[in-house]
């Protein structure tokens, strides 16, 4: 009988499925690190909430586990890199708490509005300070959303019931869909400009980390009202604090922080400050929604091998997939492969297959292409909802099977069309299962896709090699491989390294000042 643990707090429904469908359970919450890691060999499946971090080691000493349930949205507290390494399959269950949490954000705003919570404070402390807290109308004042995906939507159609204008910053929103959502979609710039009050909506990823840095900060209208109910750490909050207390911010809630328990943040007692302990997707009716789909999920997972919802592995019939999961693999990585290169705007993607992956069913592999390029902006994305989610954002899909000789057994094409122009990767499978790409924007190269690799754009010339080497060597970067390819004799080379450590920032930027770099690029496959 498979066993799972619940370590975070959970609606009782969730253990009572489990118990149902024959699998036996453990709830056992606030376990420390080393608890965990100790414990945790026993288990199959893993249940989590936010406070659990399921990270490297735990997952190293997760010896039977076979899945990660996030009984949730977010899955950053989830090594998802990891997990799959280790063959474990990460789920979440993607809009069981939306709803809840995009009212948890506009009771935020309201409560920045009014003074709510300083306004109890002071009536409960039997001051009657009737002058002291003049609030503003959130009829017709404009909101800025950064991130119009299933959380910001909700939050958009609230706010146009409440007679704001709802202006928004998603890389992802064509303008069509902004229509359709009755927003004006913008350029961060704009947005900052404009904005009387702005919330945020996207996953912490490296493109939203800081979004709103000091930077971004200072170029917010005078009075501006933030909210954050998404991730701690797409704001600075020194920046923040900052802001507040020079008065050019003129209030800020923040449901998460960069370090969660934050117990001592010192932007506790400022003015104008609002904090809540994570609670975007405290409502009985969310707890219960994502208790009851993460244990339905895993149970069908440890019992029947069916997955859903999975956030490195594709949704597939038994039958399909031991035959399409290499190929879908491959797919998968050139969509993230883009995915990672081109941040702006895509407009449509083909896919071409040829050779023996032109014999199988397309779909699964179209998707893997999908849900490889959307996962860059979206930690929900998975092979179940990127053709979905594609088609809301009115991304163009096609496919395209051709019947003709190809050099490779296989080969795999992925086109993505963005205001600039046809961007195309292409890939093929090394031994029927180890995916390898063919081709980069024109170029071709013959290079792995896995872990953690770096993607350089360069000038062709002589010694520009020796320098990389250099700088990445005393970083102390140890680089596994190294592929080269380039259009013509002394025109423009691409390099992809695959290396074994994260590259930090300063490193990306010392290598970017190299003479003769036009792009640097960390990627990251799972
Ligand atoms: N406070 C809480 O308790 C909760 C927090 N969350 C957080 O809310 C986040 C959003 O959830 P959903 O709306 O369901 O996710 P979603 O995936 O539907 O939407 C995220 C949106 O962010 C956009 N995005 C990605 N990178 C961006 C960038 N650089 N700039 C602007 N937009 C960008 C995406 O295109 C997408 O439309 C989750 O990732 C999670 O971290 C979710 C549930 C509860
Ligand atoms: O489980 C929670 O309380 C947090 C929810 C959340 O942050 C998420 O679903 O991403």
């Amino acid at each position: 009988m498979p066993k799972v643990l619940i370590s975070d707090q959970m609606s009782p429904k969730a253990a009572e499925i489990f118990r149902a469908r024959g699998i036996e359970v453990d709830e056992i919450t606030g376990l420390t690190k080393d608890e965990l890691i100790k414990i945790i060999g026993h288990y199959d499946g893993l249940a989590v909430r936010s406070a659990t971090k399921a990270t490297k080691d735990v997952i190293a000493a997760a010896t039977n586990l076979k899945v990660i349930g996030r009984a949730g949205i977010g899955v950053d507290n989830v090594d998802i890199p990891s997990a799959s390494g280790a063959g474990i399959v990460v789920m979440n269950t993607p809009f069981g708490n939306s709803i809840t949490t995009a009212e948890h954000a506009i009771a935020l705003m309201f409560a920045l509005a009014r003074q709510l919570p300083e306004a109890d404070a002071s009536t409960q402390a039997g001051k009657w300070e009737k002058n002291r807290f003049m609030g503003v109308e959130l009829t017709a004042k404009t909101l800025g959303l950064i991130g119009a995906g299933n959380i910001g939507s909700i939050v958009a159609d609230r706010a146009l019931g409440l007679k704001m204008k709802v202006i928004a910053f998603d890389p992802f929103l064509t303008p069509e869909r902004a229509e359709i959502m009755g927003v004006t979609k913008v350029s961060l710039d704009e947005l900052l400009a404009q904005a009387d009050f702005i919330t945020l909506h996207t996953p912490l990823t490296d493109s939203t980390r800081n979004i709103l840095s000091a930077e971004n900060l200072a170029k917010t209208k005078p009075g501006v009202r933030i909210i954050n109910c998404a991730r701690g750490g797409l704001i600075d909050e020194a920046a923040l604090k900052a802001g507040l207390d020079s008065g050019h911010i003129g209030g800020a809630a923040l449901d998460v922080f960069v370090e969660e328990p934050a117990k001592a943040s010192p932007l506790f007692n400022t003015p104008n400050f609002i904090s809540t302990p994570h609670l975007g997707a405290s409502t009985d009716e969310a707890q219960v929604n994502v208790a009851i789909q993460v244990a339905e999920q895993m149970s069908d997972f440890l019992l029947t091998g069916g997955v859903t919802n999975a956030l490195n592995v594709p949704s597939l019939s038994a039958e399909e997939a031991p035959r399409l999961r290499p190929y879908m693999q491959l797919a998968e990585r050139l969509g993230s492969l883009v995915g990672q290169l081109v941040t702006e705007g895509v407009k449509g993607v083909t896919v071409e297959v040829e050779g023996a992956a032109a014999q199988l069913n397309i779909k699964p592999i179209t998707a893997a292409v999908l849900a490889g390029l959307m996962r860059t902006h979206s930690d929900t994305v998975n092979m179940v909802n990127a053709p979905y989610l594609a088609r809301e954002r009115e991304i163009e899909i096609a496919e395209v099977r051709h019947d003709r000789e190809t050099d490779y057994h296989t080969l795999v094409r992925v086109t993505v069309k963005t205001p600039d122009g046809d961007r195309t990767v292409a890939g093929t499978l090394f031994g029927m299962t180890k995916p390898r790409l063919t081709e980069i924007f024109g170029i071709t190269v013959e290079a792995d896709l896995s872990g953690r690799m770096l993607y350089i754009v360069n000038e062709d010339k002589p010694g520009f090699i020796g320098r990389l080497g250099g700088a990445l060597g005393e970083a102390g970067v140890n680089i596994g491989t190294f592929h080269l390819g380039r259009r013509n004799t002394g025109s423009e080379a691409i390099l992809l390294l695959s290396v074994d450590d994260t590259i930090p920032d300063p490193l990306l930027a010392s290598i970017c000042r190299l003479p003769g770099v036009k792009t640097v690029k960390a990627l990251t496959f799972a």
